[in-house]
């Protein structure tokens, strides 16, 4: 087993502590987590690109630098059960906020930064849109949640960039006028532009409703080993009570939430993650680098960060991470939960409609 990072090969990450793990690259360097426990340090295992045992050296030794690396779900619980008041924890999260401003509460600094500008809107599925739950095909939306992303897309160009297979996050959220990127940008589907033809891996296709569209999978080679490592992974955890692998077309995820040790999320080691998407998506929609164009993506986990930064640099749009406690972010803004995510959307459709010429 190797240990450092292999642009051809998919690799498994450390986890984070409260949820799933990935296997990711680059800026994911780091664990993912939805329920805004502090991002622990990343442990990074490629695989070989053999296709015999593909994960037999990895179980023991990896299992052991896990559990080493960042602690259990119940450990984590545990230890902030008895040292964390719940005065310590709003004290904290007043802190924070002064770093990472309410969304609502500063919308009219949003807002005046939007004046005059296109608003393109980039929104993240679990945690963001759907409060987390322990079955992750429970994972819906309301239809309250649905509504208002209806209604903020006939204002905004909007996407769902999602872990997710695109299939899945688009039967969770069932609307046709939006853009949808799966498997963390891996497997976008957006409008049909000249440009992002360009790209390698992107064709034109045609949507359920027979709309012609782009169809960029960058990760299309790794779809046999990601099929492979998926029934691995799944004979691997089939004795572990509460283990369940969902398989996200391009990455796979281990979900652990119900089981008191550790389990891992793949995806293949490429450049290419949420904040590449956003990019693809702004130039398939003719709104990258337009002085008059204010991205704006929601999201509440590690791999939201990427979008976030790319976001930041240059001063480009807003990041607003949704998260109930404490976390280091690349975002400018935050949200506590998808209720307010939710309150967030009808403001930006409010304030649309009351400035509109
Ligand atoms: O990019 P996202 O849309 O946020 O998807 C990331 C992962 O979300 C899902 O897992 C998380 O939500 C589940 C349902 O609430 C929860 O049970 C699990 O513990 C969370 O990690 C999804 O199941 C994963 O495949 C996605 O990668």
């Amino acid at each position: 087993m190797d240990l450092k990072s292999n642009h051809t090969s998919p690799v498994l990450a450390d986890s984070s502590p409260m949820n799933n793990t990935r296997l990711g690259i680059h800026s994911a360097l780091l664990p993912y987590s939805h329920n805004g426990s502090a991002f622990s340090p990343t442990l990074f295992l490629t695989i070989p690109r053999r296709r015999a045992g593909i994960l037999d050296d990895v179980r023991s030794s990896l299992f052991d630098a896990m559990k080493s690396s960042s602690p259990t779900h119940n450990k984590l619980t545990k230890e902030s059960n008895t040292e964390t008041t719940l005065n310590d924890v709003d004290l904290a999260y007043r802190n924070w906020a002064f770093k990472y401003p309410s969304a609502l509460a500063s919308f009219e600094q949003i807002a005046n930064k939007a004046k005059g500008k296109r608003i393109a809107l980039f929104l993240d599925y679990d945690g963001t849109l759907s409060p987390i739950v322990d079955n992750p095909d429970h994972a819906f939306m309301s239809n309250a949640m649905r509504a208002a992303v209806k209604n903020v897309a006939k204002y905004f160009p909007t996407a769902i960039i999602s872990g997710r297979s695109r299939d899945k996050v688009y039967e969770f959220v069932g609307l046709t006028e939006l853009y949808y990127a799966g498997s963390h940008g891996m497997d976008i589907m957006g409008p049909v532009r000249p440009s992002s033809t360009d790209y390698k891996n992107c064709i034109r296709s045609t949507d359920k409703q027979g709309k012609e569209v782009n169809l960029f999978q960058p990760a299309s080679e790794f779809l046999p080993m990601i099929d492979e490592v998926f029934k691995s992974l799944v004979e691997i955890t089939k004795d572990i009570v509460g283990a369940n692998v969902e398989n996200n077309k391009f990455c796979v995820s281990v979900h652990y939430r119900n089981v008191d040790e550790k389990v891992l999320e793949v995806r293949p080691v490429l450049n290419w993650h949420k904040g590449k998407a956003v990019e693809f998506l702004l130039e398939s929609l003719g709104l990258m680098n337009c002085d008059d164009v204010l991205p704006i993506y929601v999201g509440d986990d590690r791999t939201d960060e990427d979008a976030f930064k790319v976001l930041r640099e240059g001063n480009r749009g807003y990041g607003i991470i949704v998260s109930s406690v404490p976390k280091e972010s690349n975002a400018f803004y935050s949200l506590r939960d998808p209720l307010e995510v939710m309150e967030f959307l009808k403001t930006l459709v409010m304030w649309k409609k009351k400035t509109a010429p």
